[in-house]
């Protein structure tokens, strides 16, 4: 990534907007400060963005010097129609912009597992040269395996972007942090447990009183007691499970709820936006910005 720099006239950071301030690695800004750089919040369509929410966003942004933000649905190309005039608006202001002649952007697209760096790509080319996809798009993170390519994704301005494999690891602060950044996919289920997270969500929603699962699972009432949740959603889903029992007269087959198979289904349902849109950063927001150094 770094050998390539030399070629980049402005750095598109892709990120997920459900987590505006958590999990970016501050490598980004260290080693690729000198460009121009612009911050792509993606999955605007999962990320609770109310007024209020956005201003707070923005301010705590610019009190970590980032000014350049736009908020995007890949899967819905909104928005995407704004990020070239202002890669090519950054380009040009920028002191570096002394290419002469050259009439060609080059910007490289990095972020961490996951957030839609691929499908930014391919919705810059649906958008802006009508084409479909250059790079492939995965449901699990560090799909983007292909070394370094350049794609067009603009004929006036005539601009490429740099494919990079989301290689670069989240900022963990906190045990928090990392089950944010897990919620929203970043990092592999199994590397947490998926019932663990499953766990974490149920206590997000409540607390965010998002009580879309009750309706969802068809529960009796919302409960913060994740093991007699995935209970109920096991047996609504008819995911249960043959587990042998030792007694002293020999084995019993016992039917058992799967809560694997309920706690993956309860994830799935969150990411796919089913439950409603969500903050995760809303205690961060909450806090006042920090100022800018
Ligand atoms: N709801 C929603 N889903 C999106 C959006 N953008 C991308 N996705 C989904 O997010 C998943 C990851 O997208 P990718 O484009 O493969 O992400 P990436 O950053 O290239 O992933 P890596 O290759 O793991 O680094 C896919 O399932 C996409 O369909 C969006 O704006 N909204």
């Amino acid at each position: 990534m770094q050998s390539s720099l030399k070629l980049v006239d402005c750095i598109i950071e892709v990120h997920d907007a459900r987590i505006p301030l958590s999990g970016r690695n501050p490598l980004f800004q260290e080693t690729l400060g000198l460009k121009p750089h612009m911050l792509v919040l993606n999955k605007m369509d999962l990320a609770d963005l109310k007024e209020q929410q956005v201003k707070k966003i923005i301010q705590h942004l610019e009190g970590e010097g980032l000014k350049n933000v736009v908020f995007t649905n890949c899967v819905r190309d909104e928005n995407i129609k704004q990020i070239i005039p202002m890669v090519r608006g950054l380009v040009e202001s920028s002191y570096r912009y002394h290419r002469g002649e050259s009439l060609e952007y080059c910007a490289m697209v990095i972020g961490i597992p996951n957030v839609g760096k691929s499908s930014l790509i391919n919705a810059l080319r649906r958008q802006h040269l009508r084409k479909g996809k250059a790079t492939r798009v995965g449901g699990e993170p560090g799909i983007t395996r292909a070394v370094m390519s350049r794609i067009q994704v603009c004929e006036r301005p005539l601009m490429f972007l740099l494919d990079t494999p989301g290689v670069l690891a989240p900022r963990i602060e906190s045990v928090e942090m990392g089950l944010k950044l897990a919620l929203c996919g970043t990092v592999l289920d199994h590397l947490v447990g998926e019932e663990t997270l499953a766990d974490y969500l149920l206590y997000t929603l409540n607390r965010h009183q998002l009580f879309g699962y009750v309706q969802h699972y068809g529960l009796a009432a919302a409960c913060d007691d994740i093991a007699g949740v995935l209970k109920q959603v096991a047996v609504r889903l008819g995911k249960t499970q043959k587990v042998k029992v030792l007694t002293g007269t020999g084995d019993v087959n016992v039917i058992q709820p799967n809560y694997p198979a309920a706690a993956r289904d309860f994830l799935r349902t969150f990411r796919s936006g089913l439950l409603g849109p969500v903050m995760l950063d809303r205690d961060v927001l909450q806090r006042p910005p920090l100022a800018h150094p």
